[in-house]
Formats: C-alpha cells, structure tokens, sequence
C-alpha cells in the first residue's frame, strides 16, 4: 500500500463552515480571527469567504471587509467562491488570492443552488475564468453532489467525471469532488474517483467531503490509496450547505491531520494549535465542538 509523502490541507471553516451558520450574523473581527488563527496553526489555502448574492447566503456577505481585513502573510493563498463576474470582481477588488466556481453533477442540486442547470453554470464561468486569467489569478473548480444529491438521489460516477473534465478543460488548475451531503462509502469513494481519473489526472483533484453519516476518514483514507494529494476540511467540522438539508459539515481538520500524522504523512501543520482553534471558534458560535480528535484530546488537556 502507498501514500503519497505530502497532502496540502484546504481550509473550509471561514466559507463552508460558516455560510450555513444559523442564528445571528457572525462579526467580521471573528471570522478575521478565525482566518488568522488558522494560518498560525500552519495552514497555507485557506478559503475565506464567499462572493455570492446576500439574499442566499446572508453569513457571507461580509466577503469584502473579510478578505481586506485579514493580514496577508507570505505563503498562504486566501481564497473566493465567485458563482460569477459579478462575485469575479468582488474578489478581484477585495484582492482574493484565488477563487472558485462552482458546480455540481446533478441537474437539481445546481438548480438549488445557484439557480440554473448545469451546462448554464459552466457557461457561466467562461468569462469568469477568463477574466480571473487576465488578473493573475487562479481558479479553482468544485464538483458538488459526487456520490449523491439531496434531491435526485443517485448520481452516476460518469456524471461527476463529465463535469470535472470541463472545468479542467475550461482552465481549472484543480477540481474539488465534493460529497455534499457525506452519503459516500469508501467503495463509492473509490469507483467515483476511478471515473473521474479516467479523463483528470489525480494530481489536479481534490476531496471534499462532508461527515453526514460518519464515513468521511474512511472515505479520504479510500481515496488517499488511490493518489489523492489535496484535501479539504474544516476546523471543528464546522459548516453544511445552504442548499442541501440536514448535511452536517465537511470532515474535521484534526481528525484528518490525526489520520495524517498516523500514516506518515506530512502537511506542516501544527495539530495542537489548530484543536484550540476549534475550541476558540464553537466557543464564539456557541456549538458544539464537531472533532473527536479534539474532544479526545482536549479532555486530556483539561480544555
Ligand atoms: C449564483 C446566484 C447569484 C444566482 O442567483 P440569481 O438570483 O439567479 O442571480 P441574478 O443574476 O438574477 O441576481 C439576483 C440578485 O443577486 C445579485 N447578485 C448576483 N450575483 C451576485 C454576486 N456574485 N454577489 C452579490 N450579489 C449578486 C444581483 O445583483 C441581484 O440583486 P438584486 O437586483 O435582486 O438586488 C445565487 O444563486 C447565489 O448567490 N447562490 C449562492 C449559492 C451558494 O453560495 N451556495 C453555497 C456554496 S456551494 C457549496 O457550499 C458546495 C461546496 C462548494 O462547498 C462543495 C460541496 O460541498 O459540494
């Protein structure tokens, strides 16, 4: 069996985390804090916030004043979601690092969230992929609803594939597979991922997945045997999404740095620190700490 030596650790918290965060509006100085936290902690792609309408996703409509107010610091990429030029220039003003597009493999869950089918969406991002090209900046691609969708159900692995090739071939440097709703197995994981390296190489795919049903190490562990070098998670296992009912948030930074760390493999991120910034945080939204790592460790911290 072999891993590979080194994963890069995408940080959802401030955007997947927080979009979907119930109650009052979060204070920009603590998502800012969060972010800041995160990259002391050691993390280098961090997204931070989101360029979407304030109707949909009200907790991100603070995106500008976030990614202004956040010290930029010399290694560490901040980045946008933009579903368009509209967000595009949003990002561009706000100075993103990079950003992201967005889509999904199934017809109803694009419906959902962004408002148009698939083909639309992809449409879409043409010019904004374009116009993030001619400002230097990088885009990435995130393909939601890998292996399934909270309104169609089913979703072919050849499906997912299609949509992860044209975001690559539309200038992706890197398509995110994400399972939305965390209804994957580590076999599922496999045959999704096997599709999909049939038309993307495997060093320009990430994963991205949620821990609904309890599955997601299992499932990154799935999939870090076949090649995968890029995966994204969130401190606290913070977040769900707005538009897909009762998805518990994406798999906890610590546990996945914990599964890291146990077979060897090296991210240069501090696990200690990052356990208090999970602590830090669900103190601030006052919720409950989603980590076993860090509620294992913690208890033996006394935190
Ligand atoms: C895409 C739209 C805007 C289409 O929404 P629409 O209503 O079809 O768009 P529109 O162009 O008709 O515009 C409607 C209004 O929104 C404004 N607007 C339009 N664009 C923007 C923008 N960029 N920023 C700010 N405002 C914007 C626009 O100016 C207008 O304002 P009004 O005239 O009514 O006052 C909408 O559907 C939307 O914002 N959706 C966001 C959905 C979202 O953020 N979902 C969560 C992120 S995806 C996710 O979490 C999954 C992922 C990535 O993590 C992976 C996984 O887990 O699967």
């Amino acid at each position: 069996m072999s891993f590979p030596s080194t994963v890069r650790l995408f940080e959802m918290s401030a955007r997947d985390g927080l979009q979907n965060e119930p109650g009052d509006f979060i204070a920009t100085p603590i998502k800012i804090e969060l972010i800041e936290r995160l990259a002391d902690a050691g993390l280098t792609h961090i997204e931070a916030a989101s360029f979407v309408s304030p109707k949909w996703v009200p907790q991100m409509a603070d995106a500008h004043d976030v990614l202004s107010g956040i010290q930029r610091r010399p290694g560490v990429t901040f980045a946008a979601l933009t579903p368009n030029l509209k967000g595009l220039e949003g990002a561009i003003a706000a100075k993103a690092d990079e950003v992201a597009v967005f889509s999904a493999a199934s017809e109803a869950f694009t419906q959902k969230n962004i408002n148009c089918s698939i083909a639309e969406s992809l449409e879409r991002f043409i010019p904004v992929i374009e116009t993030a090209r001619q400002n230097g900046i990088r885009v990435r691609g995130y393909v939601s609803t890998v292996m399934g969708c909270p309104y169609q159900g089913e979703v072919s692995p050849s499906a997912v594939a299609k949509v992860a090739q044209q975001l690559i071939e539309m200038g992706c440097y890197e398509v995110s597979l994400g399972d939305t709703i965390g209804v994957g197995t580590p076999l599922k994981a496999k045959r999704m991922l096997e599709a999909v390296t049939q038309h993307v190489p495997i060093d320009k795919l990430a994963a991205h997945f949620h821990d609904t049903y309890g599955q997601a190490v299992a499932n990154l562990y799935a999939v870090l045997e076949e090649g995968i070098q890029v995966i994204d998670a969130s401190v606290a296992g913070l977040g769900g999404c707005p538009y897909a009912k009762g998805a518990s948030g994406n798999v906890a930074t610590e546990d996945v740095l914990y599964l890291l760390e146990g077979l060897g493999i090296e991210t240069g991120i501090d696990l200690q620190k990052l356990i208090n910034t999970g602590f830090w945080i669900t103190q601030q939204l006052k919720r409950n700490n989603g980590s076993k790592v860090a509620l294992a460790k913690g208890a033996c911290h006394g935190l």
